[in-house]
Parts: C-alpha cells; structure tokens; sequence
C-alpha cells in the first residue's frame, strides 16, 4: 500500500544532471536527509530503478521523463525541472498521475541573452573562421566580411523572457531589433514587431531564435526558412534542437549562403560530459557550437537551485502548486490546523462532495478548503482540526474513493 504521509526524514530526493548545491542545503535545512546526488543524467533501466524508489525528482534539460518512467515511479510526488524548458517531462501524464511538475522560468534568462549576444558579435566578426584558422597555424587578417553590430537588424524570434532581455540588450548596443511572436506582445524599447516571420527573415542580419519546444516549432527553421535569410546574414539556436533541420542549415553554412550560425541545442544530445557528441554541423568553421551551455552560469545554476528547490518543498512541506507547470495551481498559507488533507483526482462532477461526505463521515470539523481545477484534474485542499491518528485515516479513506490519483495528509 502506498503510504499518504511521511516525516522529512524519509523522503527521497534524487537529483540528476549536477543540479546546483544550492539546491541540497535548500532540502537539507528543511530537513530532508535521503537526497541522491548525481551529475549525470539517466535513461532507460537505469532511470526506470531510480525513480521507482524516489519521492522526488529533480532533472535538467537532458532527462526524460516520459509515460513509461513516469508509470513505474509509483511513489513519485513532485518533479522539479531545474531549467525554464519542461518538454523532457511528459506533463500532461504527470498529471493525470497526480504529480505536478515545477521549474525555474527566469533564473537563467539573463545567462542565454548574454550568450546570444556575444555570439551575435563573433560571428557577425567571422571570429569562429578565424579562431579555427589560428588553431591550424593559419593567419587570416581581413576585414572582408565583418561588421560591427551596431546599426545592424536582429530578428528574435518567439518574444518571450529570454527573446525580450535579447532585445534590450542588442538596443545597447545600437542594433535595430525586429521580433516575431505567434502572441500580441509589449515591445520593449524601440523594438518592432514583424508582420510574419518571412519578413523578419528577409530583414535580418542576425536570426536568433528563443521559442519553445512544440508541435509548431518542430523544424520551424527548415531549407525554405534558411533560403529566405538574407545573404551572409547568421543564424544563433539557443532554444531547442528540433527547431532548426541541421542538414538545411549544414547545406547553406558549406555553400556560404549564410555566413554563420551559433548552435548551443541539438535534436540529441550526450547523457553527459564525456559522452560522444555527433552533428552534422561538426567540422565546419563557420559553425560556433557550445554544449546546451546556454543557462550555465554559476549565478543561473545557483538561482534556479533554490528557486525549484523552495518550489518543490512548499509542495511536498504544504501542498502549495503555485506555478506548477500543466497542473491546478493552489496557493497555500501554512498550515492552519492540526492536519492538511491533499486530494489530486480526476476531475468529474462530484468529486468535491465525495471528498467532505468522507471527510463529514468522520465528524472532522474543516477549518479552510481550496479547489483548483485544469482540464482532466482537480486538486482539492482541505485542513482539518484532527489528531494524527484521525488525519492518517481520513487520507486512507480518501485515497480509495474513485477517481483519487493521490492522497497526502500533511501534519
Ligand atoms: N540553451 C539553453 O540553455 C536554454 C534554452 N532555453 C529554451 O528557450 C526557450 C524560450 O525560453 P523563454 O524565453 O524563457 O520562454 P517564453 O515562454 O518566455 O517565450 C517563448 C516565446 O515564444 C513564443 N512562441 C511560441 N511558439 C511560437 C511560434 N510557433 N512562433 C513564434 N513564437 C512562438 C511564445 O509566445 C513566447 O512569447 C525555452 O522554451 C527553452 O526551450 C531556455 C533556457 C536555457
Ligand atoms: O541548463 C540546463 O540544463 C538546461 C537549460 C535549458 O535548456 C532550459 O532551461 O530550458
């Protein structure tokens, strides 16, 4: 039987993929001793073991967390995202699993935009060329080709958090920004919004894209995409791998076409350091690769630890969803009685009264109670003047009534 209610000291955490220490001394000073640390990632048999006996997950970007792994982590609670992007998680199963998901929306936006930017300079330099001509003994001293930033069109594609703080910064710089979003957006600054992206890829010197992963941005960047860039202009990808068909992009960097191109995200990437990275983009000069760096700085990493770590334990220590990710969103104060029933059940007609006739049935008197709802799920929060003995088994009650996918008591 899977229990309802567990002291802090028996709750497992595992975190893969060299989450930040900021993120142990946020769970350890909260009280949590079972904390697995591991820089890598997991797949397969391996992640499947893992996460069969973990009450919480904490991954980055390279992790996935699909409907398979997802069905075998029985006693699987919350999943922390340590990252802005969530489409290594299947949320919408999580769900329907009663797990909400949470992650860290701006803690690295700054850290991609600064990257962009740089990238922008260099390859609107042709430094990647010149680098790797200097690494094989050659000395290439021209100005053919290179331009300053200023004055020059940046065209952001998806004007989001980290394509807004792009725009400001390149405006520092003198650039004309240019954006282009599927939504109605603020433009900050000077900053114009394009009719379509057809136009901002006819106008701009520099491409960068900041959308997220989608149906719609699968390949948003295919050969007709690139073809409509301006001759010499240059591409930046920091947002995901299958936005941008490699092979099209390999084809218009060998033939000049486009003059350069910055990829910080691939369709696949190593589970971890060391592990061989392949792309059809290895070996060409003018391509600028980094290895999904975009939000690896000291002060991202630290910021998002404690960010998804409080997440995470304000869900676990008092239910609380606010800014979960795909899943009903409560906002909680502490804990207001003896005990705090955590209800998560598909959401039919019903369900709330199921729920208090049980909780009635008992003769508990309930002292606050919050309802949320999103789309096939319901989370219902109920806090109860009853001893711990009463509280344990009025979770039992709950979690056999249909429909429950999960029932915590929190005292
Ligand atoms: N390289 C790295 O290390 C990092 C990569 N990322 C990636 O960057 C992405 C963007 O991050 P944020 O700016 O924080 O996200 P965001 O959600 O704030 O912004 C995304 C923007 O794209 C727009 N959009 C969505 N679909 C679109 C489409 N088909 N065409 C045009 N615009 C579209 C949205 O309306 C939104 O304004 C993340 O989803 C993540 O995948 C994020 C952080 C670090
Ligand atoms: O730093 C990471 O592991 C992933 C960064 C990223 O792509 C994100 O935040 O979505």
């Amino acid at each position: 039987m899977l229990k309802t209610s567990f002291p802090r000291s028996e709750i497992s955490v595992l975190l893969l993929e060299g989450i930040a220490p900021s993120a142990v001394d946020a769970f350890r000073d909260a009280g949590y001793e079972r904390i697995d640390v591991r820089s890598g990632a997991l797949t397969g048999g391996e992640l499947i073991e893992a996460a069969r006996e973990a009450h919480i997950i904490g991954i980055r970007s390279r992790t996935h967390l699909d409907a398979e792994v997802l069905k075998a982590a029985r006693k699987l609670v919350a999943i922390g995202c340590f990252c802005i992007g969530t489409n290594q998680v299947d949320t919408a199963f999580a769900r329907r699993r009663g797990v909400p998901v949470f992650n860290a929306p701006y803690s690295n936006t700054r850290s991609v935009a600064e990257l962009v930017i740089a990238e922008a300079i260099l390859l609107l330099r042709r430094i990647p060329e010149k680098h790797m001509a200097c690494h094989r003994g050659d000395w290439i001293k021209s100005a053919t080709g290179s331009h300053e930033a200023r004055g020059k069109t940046i065209g952001i594609v998806g004007y989001g958090h980290i394509g807004t703080q792009v725009g400001v910064l390149a405006e520092m710089l003198g650039m004309r920004v240019l954006y282009h979003d599927i939504e109605s957006k603020l433009s900050l600054g000077n900053v114009e919004a394009s009719t379509g992206l057809n136009e901002l890829l006819e106008r701009a010197d520099v491409v960068t894209l900041h959308v997220p992963a989608t149906r719609e941005t699968e390949g948003m960047m295919g050969a007709a995409e690139i073809a409509r860039m301006r001759d010499g202009a240059v591409l930046i990808n920091a947002s995901r791998g299958n936005v941008v068909d490699l092979e099209a992009l390999r084809e218009a960097l060998v033939s000049g076409r486009i003059a350069g191109a910055a990829v910080d995200v691939f369709p696949v990437e190593p589970e971890g350091n060391g592990a061989r990275f392949e792309s059809p983009l290895v070996g060409l000069d003018n391509a600028l690769l980094t290895p999904h760096v975009g939000g690896s700085t000291e002060e991202a990493q630290n910021g998002i630890g404690r960010e998804v770590a409080e997440k995470l334990l304000r869900y676990s220590d008092d239910g609380s969803t606010l800014s979960a990710v795909d899943f009903p969103e409560v906002t909680l104060p502490r804990l207001s009685s003896d005990t705090r029933l955590l209800h998560v059940h598909e959401n039919r007609p019903g369900m709330l009264k199921a729920i208090n006739e049980t909780i009635g049935s008992s003769a508990a008197n309930i002292d606050a109670q919050y309802l949320r709802t999103l789309d096939d799920v319901g989370y219902v929060v109920t806090d109860v003047a009853v001893e711990r003995e009463a509280g344990l088994q009025l979770g039992e009650d709950l979690r056999k009534l249909p429909g429950t996918l999960r029932s915590r008591v929190l005292f």
